[in-house]
């Protein structure tokens, strides 16, 4: 008989329930207690009950798990430091969209290699949230496959869905079933309805098709996500994070009935992907926040050990702590802009 289904798929190879890696690296009350508390204050910080700044700081991907932490470790300190002023989520980003082919994170190809060995990337990414959170760090990942949140998302803080897949309604049912605040960038040509859509979606119940902790195909039902929100990352259009860009956005959601302020990524469109660039932004987003732009809810950076980025194919042994995605701000520059951006805080609480 001829065969009409399939006809491009390779194999299946079933994925161990949920459940398994859950109990095989579980949670625990410690460190289920940050993430519930670290969830409320971005909540809290996300609305304006709390005025500090949300700042979502970290590798664009993460690749070696002990560069990761050795990151996290110099964040963890960074935080303590400036914990009055700022609320601090580690980047930690396993699923990489791509705008055609590349890497796709370290949940997908562990081994960076095409050796594509997905049980071992959920495995080594669930385990490095947890030893993140035992630094007590929170963190932040993008969401970009539908069943991976079934393995990781109870260990993290806030999440995302990226530029290229807010107009999906299948991220849009996602963020509505997801347990902690969600930021929706805005799309890869600059345009923010997209995201304030999003937004409106994700706040709804939805039923739809989804995979339950026992891994079995299920149709899910959520209650809908209240802490959805928009991030500006700039686009094709140009930058997006400017005063005039930030007020015109602040007058939309306002429009959508969306309560909660806006985030601010100084990367991706914002900075035209150069890491020098990222931090004159994060410097121009400080001097709104200073003069007392209080519609400025958070800021994402990308930022590394080393800065710039390479490339994973370049023959070259790998530089440590450095991106193999999207170039990063080094550790010392990222130290001088949480800096920058705490007295930011300071002078608009001054000035409010
Ligand atoms: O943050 C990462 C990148 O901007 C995104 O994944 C797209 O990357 P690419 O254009 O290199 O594929
Ligand atoms: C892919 C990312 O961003 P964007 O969706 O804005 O391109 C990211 O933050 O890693």
């Amino acid at each position: 008989m001829t065969q009409t289904n399939d006809v491009h798929v390779l194999s299946f190879e079933p994925l161990r329930p949920p459940r398994e890696l859950l109990t095989e690296l579980p949670l625990g009350d410690h460190r289920a207690a940050l993430v519930e508390r670290s969830r409320q204050e971005v909540r809290d910080v996300l609305t304006g009950r709390d005025d500090r700044l949300l700042v979502v700081v970290g590798p664009c991907s993460v690749h070696d798990t002990e560069a990761a932490m050795d990151y996290a470790r110099r964040l963890a300190e960074a935080a303590k430091q400036h914990s009055r002023e700022l609320c601090v989520v580690m980047r930690v980003y396993f699923e990489k969209p791509r705008t055609t082919i590349g890497w796709k994170g370290l949940i997908n190809d562990p081994g960076l290699d095409g050796t594509y060995d997905v049980h071992r990337g959920l495995r080594t990414a669930r385990a490095l949230l947890l030893d993140i959170l035992d630094l007590g760090v929170p963190v932040g990942c993008e969401f970009l496959d539908p069943t991976s949140p079934q393995y990781i998302a109870d260990a993290v803080t806030w999440g995302a869905i990226g530029a290229r897949t807010i107009e999906s309604q299948v991220h849009r049912q996602l963020a509505s079933g997801l347990s902690m605040p969600v930021g929706f960038k805005n799309t890869t040509d600059g345009g923010v309805q997209g995201a304030i859509d999003a937004c409106e979606v994700g706040r709804n119940s939805h039923v739809f098709f989804g995979v339950d902790t026992d891994g079995r195909a299920a149709i899910v039902t959520t209650t809908g996500n209240e802490d959805c929100h928009v991030i500006l990352r700039g686009g094709r259009s140009g930058p997006n994070y400017g005063p005039e860009s930030v007020a015109a956005t602040l007058a939309m959601t306002e429009k959508a009935g969306l309560k909660h302020r806006l985030v601010i990524d100084a990367s991706h469109g914002n900075s035209g992907k150069s890491h020098e660039r990222q931090a004159v932004v994060s410097d121009e987003i400080a001097a709104q926040i200073a003069g007392g732009q209080a519609g400025i809810a958070g800021v994402m950076l990308e930022s590394f050990i080393v800065a710039g980025r390479q490339d994973l194919d370049s023959g070259q042994p790998l530089t440590y702590g450095q991106s193999v995605t999207d170039a990063c701000m080094s550790w010392e520059t990222t130290e001088q802009t949480l800096a920058t951006l705490a007295h930011a805080v300071t002078a608009r609480r001054a000035a409010a």
